[in-house]
């Protein structure tokens, strides 16, 4: 498959929020916010981000780790001190290097899957093929393949996938023809990816995901409230990068997302705001040593962008391994990040 070379507008300036995406990952990184030694490859551009963004990606990406670790520890027998296999199908993936840290901290599932649009994955797999640290960890010194032209990495641990998440047929056939199991437990993520879809596409593959995985877990972190006049700026300042959060009227608050899983096949749903998830889900200690990395005044600010993220969790659990499943109430059972020094 050749990579198209015309784009349509939106969807070339939805691709290029993955790229600031990564800045900001970086920028969290070199302060101290968060450890992953992979990010670096993924950015061509480094730049230092206001406190407001650290933090802001900080409390995201703890929020969204946490859920994730909690997943892969789900099922976990005391007795055998066996953990039933799971995979990741992580939508909109862009350059994330969560299987990459996963891989190196030994917790990697059986599989882990990432899909975003074939001009994405040609543009990782070719990061990926030219760095060493990633293709030894992948293991595709000794196997496996990978086709950066196309996009396309498969080895028997993590695959890379060109596919539209808004063509159904497209993505099953992408999922079909790398072994794809419906049935083992999932963990699907998805974050600042379906608000950019219409929302009968984005509804659509809600739906199509709540029928097949009998047991799954769906993460979704993305924008709300676009009606207050935070959010009709929000949107404006989205809207003049060239990508308008086209899904974001469908789903405009906790409550909408909330249903919208409930209504597509999805057994239990909940919903949200980063406000509540920063000051009752996230580890005391942890956020602590965040607060003081940087100098911090603008707690207006910081309030009203966190009341306008949200992240919504939905699941699946017929094998009833997810019964006590969600950001757990400020405490200690947390697995901070591990923290660069
Ligand atoms: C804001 S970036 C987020 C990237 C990554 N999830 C993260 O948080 O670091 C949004 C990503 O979703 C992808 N995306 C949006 N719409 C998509 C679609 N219809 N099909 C495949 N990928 C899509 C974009 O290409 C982009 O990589």
């Amino acid at each position: 498959m050749s990579t198209p070379t015309v784009l349509k507008g939106s969807d070339a300036a939805v691709q290029n929020t993955n790229d600031d995406a990564q800045i900001s990952k970086l920028s969290c990184v070199r302060l101290g916010y968060f450890k992953d030694d992979f990010i670096q490859y993924f950015v061509r551009r480094a730049s230092r981000r206001s406190p407001l963004i650290n933090r802001g990606y900080y409390s995201r990406i703890t929020a969204l780790r946490h859920l994730l670790y909690q997943f892969l520890a789900a099922g976990h027998d005391p007795a055998t001190g066996s953990t039933p296999p799971k995979q990741v199908l992580s939508l909109g993936a862009g350059f994330d290097t969560t299987w990459f840290q996963l891989q190196s901290e030994g917790i990697a599932p059986a599989r882990y899957i990432e899909v975003d649009f074939a001009e994405v994955t040609h543009k990782k797999a070719n990061i990926i093929g030219s760095k060493e640290p990633l293709y030894k960890l992948l293991g595709l010194d000794k196997g496996g393949e990978i086709d950066a032209e196309s996009g396309r990495i498969v080895t028997d641990q993590y695959c890379l996938l060109p596919a539209d998440l808004r063509d159904l047929k497209a993505l099953e056939a992408a999922l079909t023809s790398v072994g794809f199991q419906p049935e083992l437990p999932t963990f699907i993520l998805s974050e600042c990816v379906l608000v950019y879809m219409r929302s009968q596409d984005s509804d659509a593959l809600v739906h199509w995901l709540g029928r097949r995985l009998p047991t799954a877990v769906f993460v979704l972190y993305e924008q709300i409230k676009p009606d207050d006049a935070f959010g009709q700026q929000m949107l404006m300042n989205i809207e003049s990068r060239g990508c308008p959060l086209l899904g974001i009227r469908g789903t405009p608050s906790l409550e909408s997302h909330v249903a919208r899983f409930r209504n597509n096949g999805w057994q239990r749903a909940e919903a949200k705001d980063m406000n509540t998830i920063y000051r009752d889900h996230l580890d005391p200690q942890d956020k602590r040593r965040a607060e003081r990395l940087e100098i911090f005044d603008e707690f207006e600010e910081w309030h009203l962008i966190q009341e306008h993220y949200c992240i919504a969790t939905a699941i699946n659990d017929t094998q009833g391994i997810f019964r006590n499943y969600g950001l757990p109430e400020n405490e200690s059972i947390h697995k901070p990040l591990p923290c660069a020094d």
